[in-house]
């Protein structure tokens, strides 16, 4: 059952010493890093297109910060499907004490062409299923 807001919270990372910054706390970078990877394959997903790059991110929240050894875990939902592109809702959060470390509002990814132009996705709904993907990188 979606929680949160409908945010679904995926994958979940350990904080390591090479993640902190020089307060020994987790580096806002390596934040940004997994959650644009995240959220590239949350709209892989989506699109059922490889070919989708991000665009735009809103505001970024640091709510609170992270510790050498926290786990936490990343959450993404889609919040509007237009016609190229797909906009997110993430957050990221403790994975115990379910208190927030980032938010970002809105985060834009655009389905390209194999011309490198964005193009039609024609979705506008979530997929929970792996459906969209093409067969191909379905088969083992
Ligand atoms: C299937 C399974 C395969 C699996 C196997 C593959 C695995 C393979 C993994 C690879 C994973 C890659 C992960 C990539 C994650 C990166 O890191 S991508 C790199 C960083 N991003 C970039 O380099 C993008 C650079 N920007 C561009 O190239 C151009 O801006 C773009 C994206 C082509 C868009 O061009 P544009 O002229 O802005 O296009 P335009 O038609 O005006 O707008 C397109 C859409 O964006 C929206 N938009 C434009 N500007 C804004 C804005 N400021 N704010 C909000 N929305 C905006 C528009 O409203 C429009 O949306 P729709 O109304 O059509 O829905």
């Amino acid at each position: 059952m979606p929680e949160n807001g409908d945010i679904t919270f995926h994958t979940r990372k350990w904080v390591r010493p090479e993640d902190l910054n020089a307060n020994g706390t987790l580096f806002g970078g390596s934040l940004l890093r997994w959650i644009d990877e995240e959220a590239a394959i949350y709209a892989i997903v989506q699109l059922g297109n490889g070919r989708a790059v991000t665009k735009y991110m809103s505001e970024i929240n640091f709510v609170s910060s992270a510790q050498q050894g926290d786990l936490i875990e990343m959450g993404l939902t889609a919040t509007h499907f237009g016609r190229t592109s797909l906009t997110m809702r993430a957050e990221v959060r403790n994975m115990f004490t379910r208190r927030s470390i980032l938010t970002i509002d809105k985060l834009v990814f655009v389905n390209l062409g194999e011309d490198g132009q964005p193009a039609p996705h024609g979705y506008t709904e979530i997929t929970y299923e792996r459906d969209r993907v093409p067969r191909q990188h379905l088969e083992g």
